[in-house]
């Protein structure tokens, strides 16, 4: 007989921690599993705003997937998704295609500008390795062309960072410790530079209690960060932005680099491929799958799911993406095994937020922690990760081990 087939597209958090415990759960006669990502190596995504600052190098970011495969049970296919044929059962790739009998979208999500005019074209978005990169050597170049320019433009020492969010905030954490190392390495004078940080909300880091956000609020403006609350960025444009606060409260904010941190979306082949989506996620069924497709599954940043405590979605983390993971691993095998199905229940283990290398706020298993202490948790969070998809070996390669 012939063995069906799952395909798992993406192999970030959501697709590797699928393809990882589906390769323990399956023998190599039961079925065939085929793991599609862009690139041979995995990035810790959550790790992204320490490659952008430059506080962590990116190599320290990515490791290859075929390190933490089983090669004799998962075939990789380095290869782009371009869209999923549904009525075929078939995945076109930008080289070639893939049929499958299961599917595991689980393709991340893209940055979301909510049609502000200029934002795409002028500012950043911490993505991927490659645009971590790119805002990293973009600042340096605004660096080092501040100090060889005979007339001084102050505005290329500015940096404004889009969204109060978990991102923007993690990463003007990161910034704090980079700027006054450029400072020194550029010999540049740390009054000159400026980090703004502007949001729409009336708040920071929105759904956070209030004083952690107020301890993380202080820290960063000791640290030179401006915030810019409960305004809104109107447009992106060659030399910065233009913001907001009420209707006639308009005022350009000059900056040479600028940061959209403030939105995500799902994947665009969602909506390529005729998938009922909202802001390109797929509102799931309780057992992870996309309505009317009884084969699909949708993880991580391209699914939705509701807390229902709220009736609102949960925001998209990786952690949220790493359950979903491991429900849809079981899943699946139900599938071939004729068994039933499980419900996904997200087990909230709490939220670190990090501030910097050795700051950072949380709420820990219902405890709110700060500083130090908060940040050693963070480091233990991002270990975690690493230890639950390539085990004690990878800790050992890619671990943050600062200790207290
Ligand atoms: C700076 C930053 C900090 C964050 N901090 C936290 C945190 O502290 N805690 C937390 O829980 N969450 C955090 N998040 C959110 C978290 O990173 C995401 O929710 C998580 O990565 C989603 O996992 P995923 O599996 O859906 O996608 P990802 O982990 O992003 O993986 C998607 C994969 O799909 C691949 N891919 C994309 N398109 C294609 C294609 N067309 N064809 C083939 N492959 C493709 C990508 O290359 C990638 O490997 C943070 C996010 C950022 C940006």
């Amino acid at each position: 007989m012939k063995k069906p087939k799952i395909v798992i597209l993406g192999a970030g958090y959501g697709g590797l921690m699928t393809a990882t415990r589906l390769q323990k759960q399956i023998g190599a006669n039961d079925a065939e599993i085929i793991l599609v990502n862009k690139n041979d190596y995995h990035y810790e995504t959550t790790w992204l705003h320490e490659a952008s600052a430059g506080t962590l190098h990116h190599d320290r970011v990515r490791y290859d997937i075929s390190k933490v495969i089983d090669n004799g049970k998962v075939e990789f296919v380095k290869g782009t998704a371009v869209e999923i044929k549904t009525d075929e059962k078939k995945v076109l790739l930008e080289k070639g295609e893939l049929e499958y009998d299961y599917l595991v979208v689980a393709l991340g999500g893209e940055s979301e500008t909510f049609g502000i005019k200029g934002l795409k074209e002028y500012a950043f978005s911490i993505s991927n390795i490659n645009s971590a990169r790119q805002i990293r050597e973009h600042i340096e170049y605004q660096f080092a062309t501040y100090n060889t320019e005979e007339v001084k433009d102050d505005t290329r020492l500015s940096i404004v960072v889009g969204g109060a969010g978990f991102t923007g905030i993690e990463f003007l954490g990161e910034l704090g410790n980079r700027i006054p190392e450029l400072c020194k390495e550029y010999d540049v004078p740390f009054e000159k530079v400026k980090i703004v940080c502007v949001e729409a909300a009336p708040m920071v880091l929105p759904g956070f209690d209030p004083e952690l956000v107020e301890y993380a609020v202080a820290h960063l403006e000791k640290k030179g960060v401006q915030f810019r609350i409960g305004t809104a960025i109107k447009e992106g444009t060659p030399d910065g932005i233009i913001v907001a606060k009420g209707e006639d409260d308009v005022e350009e904010i000059k900056a040479g680099t600028v940061i959209w941190a403030a939105g995500i979306r799902g994947n665009a082949i969602i909506e390529k491929s005729g998938f009922e989506a909202m802001r390109g996620r797929i509102k799931v069924d309780e057992n992870l799958r996309a309505p009317g497709h009884d084969n699909i599954f949708v993880i991580g940043d391209s699914s939705l799911v509701i807390n229902e405590e709220i009736n609102r979605p949960y925001p998209p983390t990786a952690q949220i993406a790493m359950q979903q993971g491991e429900l849809v691993a079981k899943n699946i095998a139900a599938l071939i095994q004729n068994k039933e199905l499980g419900s996904f229940t997200f087990d909230n283990k709490g939220t670190v937020c990090s501030l910097g290398e050795d700051d950072a706020i949380g709420v820990v298993f219902g405890k709110k922690v700060v500083g130090k202490k908060a940040s050693f948790m963070k480091k233990m969070v991002d270990n975690r990760a690493l230890l639950m998809i390539g085990g004690a070996s990878l800790v050992a390669k890619k671990g943050k081990f600062n200790v207290l």
